[in-house]
C-alpha cells in the first residue's frame, strides 16, 4: 500500500480512470498526479497504456509508485471489478472513479459495443464506485461519468447520442437527493459533457476549421429550430483538466456539467415538461 504522495489537493486520494491511455482520460490522470493523487490508469490497449505510463513517469519523476497501469476491458465485468481490487491492493483504497472510456459510433455501426461500453460499463463503474469507495462523504470522493454535449443536443447520432443521453439520465437520477437518502449513497455521482476534443490539431488550422464546421453542421442538423448562435470550437484534452478540477471542487451529486469550447465548466439546468 502506498498512498503517500506530494503536497496537493488530491494528496492521499486514489483515483481509477478508465480508457485513460490517451485523450481525455489521460488528461485526467495527469491532473490527478499533478495534485498528488495515486492513480490506476485502465485501458484495453496495453500498448497505449504503457506509452502513457512512460510519458507520465518522465513528467512526474517520482510518480512510478503513485501510478498503476491495469490492462482492462471495462465491458468485461470480471476484469473491471478486478481492476478495483488491484487498485485497493496497491494503494489501500479508491475514492475517485472516472468512467471515461467510450466510443463514438456513426449511425448504427457497432451498436452493441456502444451500449456495452458507453452505457453499461458506466453504470457498472458507478455501481463499483458506490461499493468500493469507503470514505463516501469526503469532499474528494466522487464518481465522474464522462458523457458528451451531444447527449444534451437534439438527436442525430442514434447510438452514440442515445448512450450518452442515457449516461446523463442515469447520473442525474442515481445522484438525486431522493436516491442518495433512500439508498444512503453518499458518494457524489456527477457527469461531465465535453464538447469536441481533439489532440494534435493545434498546428493544423485547416483541418481543425473543417472539422469544426463538419461537427457544427452535424449537431445543428438534428435541431428542429437550429440555434444560429451555436458555435463549436474544438478544444484539446488539456482544456478538460480545469473542468475536471472545478467539478471535483464544486460539484453536487446528480450534477451534469458542460466543458466545451475552451470555456470554464458550467452547470446544466433541466426543465421538466411533464
Ligand atoms: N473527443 C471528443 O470530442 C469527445 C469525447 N467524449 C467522450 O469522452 C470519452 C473519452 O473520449 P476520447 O478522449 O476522445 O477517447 P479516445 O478514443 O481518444 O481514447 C479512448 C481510450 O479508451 C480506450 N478504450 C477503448 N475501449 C475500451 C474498453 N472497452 N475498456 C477500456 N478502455 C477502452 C482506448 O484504448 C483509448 O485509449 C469518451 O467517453 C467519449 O465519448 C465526449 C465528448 C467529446
Ligand atoms: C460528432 C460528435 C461531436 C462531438 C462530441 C463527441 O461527443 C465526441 C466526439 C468524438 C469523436 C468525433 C468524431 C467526429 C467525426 C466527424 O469527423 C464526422 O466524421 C462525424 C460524422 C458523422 C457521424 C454521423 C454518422 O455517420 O452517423
Amino acid at each position: 500500500m502506498n498512498t503517500q504522495s506530494p503536497n496537493g489537493e488530491f494528496a492521499g486520494s486514489v483515483g481509477l480512470v478508465t480508457g485513460a491511455g490517451r485523450g481525455i482520460g489521460f488528461a485526467i490522470v495527469d491532473e490527478l498526479l499533478k495534485y498528488g493523487a495515486c492513480v490506476s490508469l485502465l485501458d484495453i490497449s496495453e500498448e497505449t497504456g504503457n506509452k502513457a505510463i512512460s510519458e507520465l513517469e518522465i513528467k512526474y519523476k517520482s510518480s512510478s509508485s503513485r501510478l498503476l497501469f491495469i490492462k482492462c476491458d471495462v465491458t468485461n465485468k470480471i476484469e473491471f471489478e478486478d481492476a478495483f481490487k488491484k487498485t485497493i491492493e496497491k494503494f489501500g483504497k479508491i475514492n475517485i472513479v472516472v468512467n471515461n472510456a467510450g466510443i463514438m459510433t456513426k449511425y448504427i455501426t457497432s451498436w452493441e459495443l456502444a451500449i456495452d461500453l458507453n452505457y453499461k460499463a458506466v453504470v457498472h463503474g458507478t455501481i463499483l464506485g458506490l461499493k468500493y469507495i469507503e470514505n463516501k462523504i469526503d469532499r474528494n470522493s466522487a464518481v465522474i461519468n464522462v458523457a458528451s454535449i451531444v447527449g444534451l443536443s437534439n438527436s442525430i447520432l442514434p447510438m452514440y447520442q442515445s448512450t450518452k443521453r442515457a449516461v446523463i439520465e442515469f447520473t442525474k437520477s442515481i445522484g438525486c437527493l431522493f436516491n442518495t437518502k433512500a439508498h444512503e449513497n453518499n458518494v457524489r455521482v456527477m457527469a461531465i459533457c465535453p464538447g469536441p476534443t481533439f489532440d494534435g490539431l493545434d498546428n493544423n488550422i485547416d483541418e481543425k476549421n473543417s472539422l469544426e464546421h463538419e461537427i457544427q453542421e452535424l449537431i445543428t442538423s438534428g435541431e428542429e429550430t437550429p440555434n444560429p448562435n451555436r458555435v463549436i470550437i474544438i478544444q484539446n484534452s488539456d482544456y478538460y483538466k480545469a473542468a475536471f478540477l472545478h467539478v471535483m471542487k464544486n460539484g453536487q451529486s446528480g450534477d451534469i456539467w458542460i466543458a466545451e469550447n475552451k470555456e470554464p465548466a458550467r452547470l446544466t439546468h433541466f426543465y421538466t415538461q411533464y
